[in-house]
């Protein structure tokens, strides 16, 4: 039994973001993975208002979901019509499904500015929608729209449309703050007030995040005594959004200590999000509490000194509990403490005084200073630690000889870019010539073509993305940091800004084990995509080296 019931509007109120276009399968995919991951209730879609859910609500009748049941959406009935033969309520009959949520209005303003209707019309759509549905459905919740701002403005007409509703046989009236302006402490009075008023009624909640406050909203109506909570997952939605279902469940569950998800579902909820994020085509954000990329990374060197010893130091929860993972960054930032904490992620037990560390402090630190992005371009990082510490046979898989890239047009007038590459393996050097798009693909091309009778495999890499950053770091920050680190620091010379500035070049890459991120940094272009592509090719030579000899190892 839960304490809590979950409804997830990420397949309507979240297809109504600006930035989300769901197909039909899309909406399949997000709702049996969600169904999966525990939640209790998903709102598929307005039936009839496009053929996606139309689509929708036919396929989705060919699965047997485990935890959730599926609920279609819509509106009161139009004025204009009876309930029977409403367009809008006929689609909902149609979709069969067990149950239906239908919004109405619960502000006079509402009723008269935008439905066009007297305050008692309202009403009666209210009362003769549920009541008519009530005939069709397992279950019908009504979503109070503009509840709060309603209440605010008529206290007794609001409390009307909810006693009209629970009278007509909802099941659940969701109070909504349709426009994202309530304060907590508000939604708490409201809540309590309409508890009062109708004792035996069940209540939801429905939030929006306009003022940056729909999961605190949502749980003071939980405080208040709501036990249904709408939201979407990564609080996508109209405008601002919806209340964000990834704070919202693990707050329920870790901090309350009250159950809204079956068994250990909650270890699952970072990689749900991730999924939704996937389908929807959405960048994750990093910054998104309990299950973004940082919100358990360590940059700061005193943060990371603390949760060395004891990571409840500078972590609110334990993030394997939310299926998420500590993360410490090497950035300008950072203290010997990250160096000791990141190697003994690779296995490594070094202590804080002994001078490799001191050594790979001064290094990452200075060139973190300098512009190279560790946090991002873990790849890199890892290989200069494991140069520096000499272990694990990161090797000289290949030496440059020599490097011309030159660029020309075709007779066309197209950019036509040749990269001419000698490199040396074991002795043999291996010259070859390549033409491109643009001046480092014909580098990576020649590249791989002279390393690919050596080392075959290359031919599994591939180049997924390729980022240039201007820098904006100044030349007195350089020499700041030089006075601060040992003479043999890297030296980027001068630069004077504009055509002249520092880049800092990210290619990310991958093979059929996975993806990984390297770092360049130059004033020149070409120097900085080299960086990241000769660290690139050498994880992967270095990684597929290192796992053959840990298989033959095992067997
Ligand atoms: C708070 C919310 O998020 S509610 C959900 C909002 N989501 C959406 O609007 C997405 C899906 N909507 C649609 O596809 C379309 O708007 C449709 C198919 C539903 C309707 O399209 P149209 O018939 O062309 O109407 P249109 O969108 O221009 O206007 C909305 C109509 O709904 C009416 N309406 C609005 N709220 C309600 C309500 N609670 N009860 C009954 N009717 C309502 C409006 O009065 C208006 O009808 P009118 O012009 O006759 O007064
Ligand atoms: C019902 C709904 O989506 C709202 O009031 O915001």
């Amino acid at each position: 039994m839960m304490d809590f019931y979950i409804y997830d509007t990420s397949l309507r109120d979240g297809a109504q973001s600006e930035d989300v276009q769901l197909s039909m399968p899309d909406k399949i995919k997000i709702a049996l993975r969600l169904d999966n991951f525990g939640i209790q209730c998903i709102e598929g879609g307005w039936p009839g208002a496009n053929p996606v859910d139309n689509d929708f609500f036919a396929e989705i009748k060919q699965y047997s979901l485990k935890n959730a049941k599926i609920s279609a959406f819509g509106s009161t009935h139009h004025a204009s019509f009876r309930a029977e033969d409403d367009p809008t309520m006929k689609a909902l009959v149609a979709s069969r499904m067990p149950i239906m949520t239908i919004f109405g209005k619960s502000s006079e303003k509402h009723a008269l500015d935008a439905l066009r209707v007297s305050p008692a019309q309202n009403l009666e759509l209210i009362h003769n929608s549920i009541a008519f549905l009530t005939r069709h459905a397992e279950k019908v919740f009504f979503d109070a729209e503009h509840f709060f701002d309603g209440f605010k403005a008529n206290k007794d007409y609001a409390l009307e449309v909810l006693k009209n509703a629970h009278k007509a046989g909802a099941d659940t009236l969701v109070l909504c703050d349709s426009n994202g302006g309530t304060l907590p402490s508000e939604v708490s009075q409201i809540v309590r007030i309409c508890k009062k008023e109708l004792p035996e009624a069940a209540f939801g909640i429905h939030a929006h995040n306009d003022c940056e406050l729909a999961v605190a909203n949502s749980l003071a109506a939980l405080e208040a005594g709501a036990t249904h909570i709408q939201g979407t997952m990564n609080g996508v939605g109209e405008r601002c959004g919806n209340a964000n279902l990834c704070s919202i469940i693990p707050i329920i569950e870790v901090k309350l200590g009250k159950k809204c998800l079956p068994g250990d579902m909650l270890r699952q909820i970072t990689a749900t999000s991730a999924y939704v994020y996937e389908v929807m085509n959405m960048k994750p954000f990093a910054r998104q509490a309990f299950v973004g990329k940082s919100a358990f990374a360590h940059k700061g060197g005193v943060h990371v000194s603390a949760i060395n010893r004891d990571a409840s130091l500078y972590e609110h929860i334990k993030p394997e509990e939310v299926g998420n993972s500590q993360r410490v960054l090497i950035t300008e930032l950072a203290g010997r403490s990250n160096i000791v904490s990141l190697a003994r992620r690779f296995g490594f037990h070094l202590d804080k005084d002994e001078p490799v560390v001191k050594g790979l402090f001064h290094e990452l630190k200075t060139k973190a200073s300098l512009g190279y992005d560790y946090a991002a371009a873990e790849a890199s990082m890892e290989l200069l630690l494991l140069r520096k510490l000499a272990r694990r046979g990161v090797r000289n898989f290949f030496t440059l000889k020599s490097l011309r890239v030159f660029e020309t047009k075709d007779e066309a007038g197209q950019p036509l870019a040749e990269a001419t590459v000698a490199v040396e393996v074991e002795g043999v050097v291996e010259h070859t010539a390549a033409t491109g798009q643009g001046p480092v693909n014909a580098m990576d091309i020649a590249l791989r073509k002279a390393l690919s009778s050596f080392y075959p495999k290359i031919s599994e890499l591939s180049l997924r993305d390729f980022k240039v950053r201007v820098l904006t770091i100044g030349q007195e920050e350089t020499s700041r940091n030089h006075d601060l680190f040992s003479p043999e620091n890297e030296k980027i010379p001068a630069r004077n800004g504009g055509t002249a500035s520092v880049v800092r070049v990210l290619i990310e890459s991958a093979d059929m084990r996975g993806a990984w991120v390297t770092v360049g940094v130059s004033y020149d272009i070409i120097e900085a995509s080299w960086q990241a592509l000769a660290d690139s090719v050498t994880y992967k030579l270095y990684r597929d080296e290192w796992q053959s000899h840990n298989n033959t190892d095992n067997e």
